[in-house]
């Protein structure tokens, strides 16, 4: 049983406001929904709520628009593919709380869904300003969180609203704390883990603790050329947190302690331009040219990471190889996760691998289903995976 509240125990919701906070930040390419994997996993939650009479309202951030309300980052088009998905309406309030809220939350009958504008265009969130989760639950009766993937956050909308409406695990979280309980609670070793992709600032102190749980780590994407220059690599002008070369260095230093190895790339497919297609070549890593950018893993670098999922009885994974939206630079990530794929199939890996754009790349790389599991989340299983309390589930505990 777990030892947090689940819609089981919610009880009688028929006309009830519940506010639901789900993760809707998915990848969008061209003004399109590129994977709906994040809203397929909501649609249970969703559709147990609407169908037991209650005013669904969805609570979700999208980008990082740093506290101002920003065009790019609006929610309006996710609601239409949440529509589209679960095949009933969803209305759309251009903000998640004020009149704009309230009005469109006073309009709805029992059983409508409607989602609030992104919760990140108020500072408030962030912060978990009390006054903002005052504005946030003047909306709701009742809290629901299911966005497991973002519960390494204590936002307002993650955290705050639990302290102070009647607060459940979605059906989601619920799962999501279940699999990977069942997949990664006593992980069978050598365990190799994979960081990559281009949160870097916020994702390199979790691999400080990281290193001490996993015999490889991997480390790709855009975190590679934060490691890369701060060993004294040349890497042009890549993706790369300079200041963060002194983390980077002191994360070396806890592996070799450890006993943890890290693998860093020995070639990068580089370009000058970020587009599809554009001109490039393959060359040692040390050879980046001081105007391109390190796109994507080489070929050697592929061989090398594979060698180490042979000696793996578990794989983590979060953070793709490269900028795998663009092609050819998905070539590192696709080869990897088959191959990950195929030991699986072998049954000769247990293989987790979570995050928006991973999964998107598993999708793309066609072996999304071959994982032993799949979660939506990167940072917050990663951090799950440390064995940190994660403030959106530890507020829900009973
Ligand atoms: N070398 C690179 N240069 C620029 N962007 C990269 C590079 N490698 C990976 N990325 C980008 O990283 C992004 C995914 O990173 P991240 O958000 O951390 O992953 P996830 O959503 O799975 O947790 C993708 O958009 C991808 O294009
Ligand atoms: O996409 C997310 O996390 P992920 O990149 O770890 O998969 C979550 O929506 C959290 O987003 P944030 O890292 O901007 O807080």
């Amino acid at each position: 049983m777990a030892d947090f509240k689940t819609l089981d125990d919610i009880g009688a919701i028929a006309g009830k406001r519940v506010l639901v906070r789900v993760d809707l930040n998915v990848p969008v390419i061209d003004g399109k929904v590129s994977d709906t994997t994040r809203i397929e996993r909501i649609l249970p939650t969703l559709d147990e709520l609407s169908k037991k009479g209650a005013k669904v309202i969805l609570l979700a951030h999208f980008g990082r628009p740093k506290g101002e309300p920003n065009v790019e980052f609006s929610l309006d088009p996710i609601a239409h593919a949440v529509a589209a998905m679960i095949g009933k309406p969803v209305a759309f309030a251009a903000d998640c709380i004020g009149e704009e809220a309230a009005g469109a939350v006073a309009r709805m009958k029992d059983g409508d869904l409607l989602l609030l504008e992104n919760t990140r265009f108020h500072k408030g969130e962030e912060k978990n300003d009390p006054a903002f989760v005052e504005a946030l639950a003047k909306n709701g009766d009742i809290f629901v969180n299911d966005a497991f993937s973002a519960a390494h956050r204590a936002h307002a909308s993650t955290e705050g609203l639990a302290h102070r409406l009647p607060a459940y695990a979605g059906r989601t979280m619920q799962a999501e704390l279940e699999a990977l309980e069942k997949g990664l609670g006593n992980p069978v070793k050598p365990v190799v883990a994979i960081v990559g992709g281009a949160k870097v600032s916020t994702k390199i102190d979790l691999l400080m603790n990281l290193v001490q749980k996993v015999d490889a780590l991997v480390i790709g994407g855009g975190m590679a050329n934060t490691f890369l220059a701060a060993r004294g690599t040349q890497v042009g002008k890549s993706l790369c947190e300079h200041d963060l070369a002194a983390t980077a260095k002191q994360i070396m230093i806890e592996a070799a302690t450890a006993g943890c190895a890290i693998i860093l790339p020995s070639d990068g497919v580089v370009a000058r331009e970020f587009k599809a297609g554009a001109a490039n070549e393959t060359v040692a890593i040390e050879a980046c040219p001081a105007d391109a950018m390190i796109l994507d893993a080489g070929s050697a670098s592929v061989d090398k990471i594979n060698e180490w999922i042979d000696r793996a009885a578990t794989l983590v994974w979060n953070g793709p190889l490269g900028a795998f939206e663009i092609e050819p630079f998905d070539r590192a990530t696709v080869a990897v996760a088959r191959h990950a794929a195929a030991r699986t199939r072998e049954g000769r890996l247990t293989s987790v691998a979570g995050g928006g754009d991973t999964v998107s790349a598993l999708n793309h790389a066609g072996v999304a289903d071959d994982f032993t599991y799949v979660s939506t989340a990167g940072g917050a299983f990663l951090e799950w995976m440390e064995g940190k309390p994660l403030p959106g589930v530890e507020v829900l505990k009973k």
